[in-house]
């Protein structure tokens, strides 16, 4: 049975649950619940705190977890990035008071306030700054009110928090973040499981791949005139090939191709120009490509 960790709670909880969810799986019907087992998939979840959780999949003790690519970088885990989820987008950035840093070599000698200082170190080392780091649990940008510290390092999502404490970014960001499934490639990994576990985990990442294509994707069907077939087609040209077929009105055809939800729109406009109609947009639940 394969076990994987899963946020028990704050930003990355709800969306992992609910891409699993999509994904086939059962969840943890009550917010308290610590375990669920899903018998029909052979897999049982561990709720656990997002931080903790590359430490549990790099020592092996679990198959597989999710968590932000920050939170693996700081816990200095063995465990591999095994697939972006595509949620909980952030940035994690250096910030300060405008008037006082403005620059990343003017970090050297200061004292930086974070939650992570297992990235800000890795950082400050890579580009031989020497500061000093004060490890704060959150609400980190406090601390250069109450003089605790001269710079912070956080998340930085939409920035209103930084704006609301008068701080600005420095630099480019440390690094950028989103929520990741990780494990331990089992091809450098000879502790656990060997074939079986290996084609679990496959089978598992194959069904996330099909819910991200889901998202990004929608189907889209209209009939175009046989001769404007190769121009409608360079607008749709799906992921293979578009799926051609027959009307039983002369001449025309009916098309089917995935496109990407970003480009809808546009497409549906450039065909309707073309001389396409009956032009029809479905979404896709899930799919294995
Ligand atoms: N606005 C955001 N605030 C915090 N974390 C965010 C945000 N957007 C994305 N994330 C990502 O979510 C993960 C942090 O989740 P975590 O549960 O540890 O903190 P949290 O959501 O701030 O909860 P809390 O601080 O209440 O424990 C990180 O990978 C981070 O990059
Ligand atoms: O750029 P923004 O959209 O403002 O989001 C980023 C902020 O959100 C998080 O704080 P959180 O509310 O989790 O509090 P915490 O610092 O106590 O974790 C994070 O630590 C930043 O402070
Ligand atoms: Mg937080």
């Amino acid at each position: 049975m394969l076990r994987i960790a899963v946020p028990n709670k704050g930003t990355l909880a709800s969306p992992a649950a609910e891409m699993l969810r999509e994904a086939g799986y059962r969840q943890r019907t009550e917010q308290r619940d610590l375990v669920c087992r899903d018998e029909v998939n052979d897999v049982e979840f561990f709720y656990l705190r997002p931080r903790d959780i590359a430490t549990y999949v790099g020592s092996g003790d679990l198959d597989l977890g999710i968590t932000g690519r920050d939170l693996l970088v700081d816990a200095g885990s063995p465990a591999d990035e095994l697939l972006d989820l595509g949620f909980a987008g952030a940035s994690f950035r250096f910030a300060a008071h405008p008037s006082t840093i403005t620059t990343v070599d003017q970090i050297g000698g200061r004292r930086v306030a974070t939650s992570f200082p297992g990235v800000v170190n890795r950082y400050l080392a890579e580009n031989g700054i020497a500061a000093d780091v004060i490890r704060l649990d959150g609400a980190v940008e406090n601390a250069i009110r109450l003089g605790v510290a001269d710079v912070v390092a956080d998340v930085v999502e939409t920035g209103a928090t930084l704006r609301q404490a008068g701080l600005a970014v420095i630099g480019d960001p440390i690094l950028t973040s989103s929520a990741l499934l990780i494990g331990r490639d089992p091809a450098t990994d000879g502790r656990r499981g060997g074939a079986v576990a290996a084609s679990a985990v496959a089978q598992l990442v194959r069904r996330l791949q099909g819910v991200l294509v889901a998202r990004r994707y929608v189907m889209l069907a209209y009939d175009v005139r046989a001769d404007l077939l190769e121009q409608a087609t360079m607008l749709t040209p799906g992921i293979e090939s578009p799926t051609v077929s027959p009307l039983h009105r002369e001449g025309w055809v009916a098309v089917q191709a995935m496109v990407l939800r970003s480009d809808v729109h546009k497409i549906m406009d450039e065909l309707y120009d073309l001389g396409a109609r009956a032009i029809l947009v479905t979404g896709i639940h899930n799919c294995r490509l």
